[in-house]
Order: C-alpha cells, then sequence, then structure tokens
C-alpha cells in the first residue's frame, strides 16, 4: 500500500490498495513528510509513502520534480549542502538523523540502488564478474569458490547467456542492455529485500527496455523485492508500476493504483503528461501537446498552486496552495479535482 500525506492535506492518507498476498506485511519503507531543502529552497516537500514487499512503486514527473532527491534521501546519499526533514523508515528503523553506521548496515545489505547508465556504474578496466565478486564479498559472508559460484548464479539470474565468457568481459564489450543486467545482478549480490532504480531504462533503447522491466518484474515475483522506480516515462509506469506517486516542484500531486490513473487521471499535471506521451488516450494522428512552460526552480516557485501558471485551468482560486486529498484510494492536489467536496471517482 502506498501511503501518502501532505501536512497542509491533513493527516496520513491511504492511496491505493495492498497487493494481493502482501496484506498486513509490513512496510519494507515508510516515508513520512519527508522535506529536503538547500538553504531556504524547499527541493522536496511533504512526501510520504510507503512500500510492502513485492509492491513496486513508481515515482513520476518530468526533470526537476525531485524524484531522484527522494530516492537519495531514502538511502541517506544527500549532498552535504542539503538538510533533510521527516522521518524515513527503512525496515522499521529510523534513518533521518541515525549515524552513518547504521545507513551503512542498510545500504547493499537490504536495500539496493540501481543508476540510470550502468556504463558509467561500472568501472571500466575491471572484469564485470570481478565487479560481481568484490560487492559479494563486501556484503556477505561467502568467501573462495562460493564466490565464483554465486557470480555465475547471479548473472544467471539476470538472464546474461554464455555467463562462461561474458562474466570476463570488461564492461565496454557488453550491450548497454547486458550492462544494466550486470548493475542488477551486483543489486542483488546482498540479497536485498528492497530495491530503488532511478530511471533505470531511460539510456536503454525501447526493446531492450521492455527487457529489462520484465527482468526487474520477474525477478520481484521471484524474490518478493519492493521497487521503488523512479521514471519520467508513463509507459515504463504502465508496464511495471502497481502504485505511483506524481510529482511537480518537490511534491507529490496525485497518487493512486496504477489502474486508477490511467482510468481517471484528476490532476492536470498527470493529464498533461499523459497528453505528452504517444498512446495514453490519444487519437490517432492527433499531434502530441509538449506541457508548455517548464517546473519552476526551487528558489523561482509561484505562490499557491506550483503548476498553476503551466495549467489550463487556472483560476484564481489556484494562489492558495491546493492540499493534497483522499477520494476512495485516490489523492489529488488540485482545486479541480472534484475531490474537495468528496464527490465523484
Ligand atoms: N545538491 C543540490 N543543491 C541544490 N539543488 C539541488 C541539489 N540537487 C538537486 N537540486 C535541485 O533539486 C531539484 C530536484 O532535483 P532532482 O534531481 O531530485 O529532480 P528529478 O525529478 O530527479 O530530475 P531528473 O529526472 O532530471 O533527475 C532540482 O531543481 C535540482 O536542481
Amino acid at each position: 500500500m502506498v501511503r501518502l500525506s501532505n501536512a497542509k492535506g491533513g493527516g496520513a492518507i491511504a492511496a491505493s490498495s495492498p497487493l494481493p498476498g502482501t496484506i498486513g506485511a509490513a512496510p519494507l519503507l515508510e516515508v513520512s513528510r519527508l522535506s529536503v531543502h538547500a538553504g531556504s529552497n524547499a527541493l522536496v516537500e511533504d512526501v510520504s509513502l510507503s512500500v510492502r514487499p513485492g509492491e513496486t512503486l513508481c515515482l513520476v514527473g518530468e526533470s526537476g520534480c525531485g524524484k531522484s532527491l527522494t530516492c537519495m534521501s531514502m538511502l541517506g546519499l544527500l549532498d552535504d549542502n542539503l538538510s533533510l526533514g521527516g522521518s524515513i523508515r527503512l525496515f522499521g528503523t529510523e534513518t533521518v538523523g541515525a549515524p552513518e553506521s547504521v545507513l551503512n548496515n542498510l545500504r547493499g545489505s537490504d536495500v539496493a540502488m540501481i543508476f540510470q547508465n550502468p556504463m558509467v556504474s561500472l568501472n571500466p578496466v575491471q572484469r564485470v564478474g570481478a565487479q560481481i565478486a568484490e560487492a559479494i564479498v563486501e556484503h556477505t559472508p561467502l568467501r573462495g569458490a562460493t564466490v565464483d559460484r554465486r557470480v555465475v548464479e547471479l548473472l544467471d539470474q539476470v538472464g546474461i547467456p554464455n555467463v562462461a565468457r561474458n562474466k570476463s568481459y570488461y564492461p565496454h564489450q557488453l550491450s548497454g542492455g547486458m550492462c544494466q543486467r550486470v548493475m542488477i545482478a551486483m543489486a542483488l549480490a546482498c540479497k536485498p529485500k528492497l530495491l530503488i532504480a532511478d530511471e533505470p531504462t531511460t539510456a536503454l533503447d525501447v526493446t531492450i527496455q521492455a527487457q529489462i522491466l520484465r527482468l526487474l518484474r520477474d525477478l520481484q515475483v521471484e524474490l518478493g523485492l519492493g521497487i521503488v522506480l523512479v521514471t519520467h516515462d508513463l509507459g515504463v509506469v504502465a508496464e511495471i508500476a502497481d502504485h505511483v506517486a506524481v510529482m511537480y516542484a518537490g511534491r507529490v500531486v496525485e497518487a493512486s493504483s496504477v489502474d486508477a490513473l490511467f482510468e481517471n487521471p484528476r490532476h492536470p499535471y498527470t493529464r498533461a503528461l499523459m497528453g505528452s506521451r504517444i498512446g495514453f488516450g490519444r487519437q490517432p494522428g492527433t499531434p502530441l501537446d509538449a506541457i508548455g512552460g517548464t517546473v519552476p526552480a526551487p528558489s523561482a516557485r509561484p505562490i499557491g498552486c506550483n503548476f498553476a501558471p503551466r495549467c489550463a485551468m487556472a483560476s484564481e482560486r489556484c494562489q492558495v496552495d491546493p492540499p493534497l486529498l483522499r477520494y476512495g484510494q485516490h489523492a489529488v492536489a488540485c482545486h479541480f479535482s472534484g475531490l474537495e467536496s468528496g464527490v465523484g471517482a
């Protein structure tokens, strides 16, 4: 279940139903009223969400909406110039304000992260098998020949063909898709319960992207992983998400189950994201509508609703910040959502 709250909108909001089989399972991750500041600028505000075993939560939004900072906060990997507020509980342990040793224990053991560009994340001068072996030695008690066996097992698990040969290759000898599989193998080396994936398919072409998403989904079923996946692509969301949090200018503006979001997007920003992409409710032949304007910089946010300057529906009401409100399993922060009065579904 993804839970959401917004300080201005009141208490916790249950924004979607748990997956079958996860009802009652303790959340792997619980983020409550997360804020990230650079000096007086709020980069992320009042973000709350949770992920249970076997669930995939997608964070979606344009560049600069705060998706990566939200993920980096979860791992305690924020730059030194940033300050963190709110609460982040990983497997029940509060990590905000916790000593580095607590985060070190969690990172690479119960929680792992994969990034956008595997070519950048992998060491170019070390064979991929050796890089996975290093991750195994760092995060598990395995040693010697057992490590080699585990390398082969992991490469098999992520669908690398001809493992005996490919494990001795350097990253540049493998395709981008294969390198991303290697990164996923490294992430799995520590048998994590939670995987945080920041745009893991953005650098890959569409066919390979679909293969990697399928792999993540398969691994999730096999291992019961919770996944937080960042993307700006609603196609990726449709493919893999159970729950979605749409972020705009540092906040969650809409959240629900993936089905409810696509059936009935309520925030004008969500609808604009859908309208700017081929295949989401568009008639064949209609031109793509780019969303006019850009996400406001944290230092230049408007008074009231952050999306108002780009919103066709904006009126005087939007000078007042809309709270994130819930209707059933759907939460939205817009004066025109029809949710304020609790009507309409
Ligand atoms: N260390 C930092 N100091 C100051 N501002 C920062 C810092 N890191 C990120 N920001 C700003 O915070 C905002 C949110 O950044 P973030 O990287 O989380 O966005 P994003 O939604 O992940 O975008 P992208 O898809 O481009 O990664 C942006 O305006 C960014 O410029």
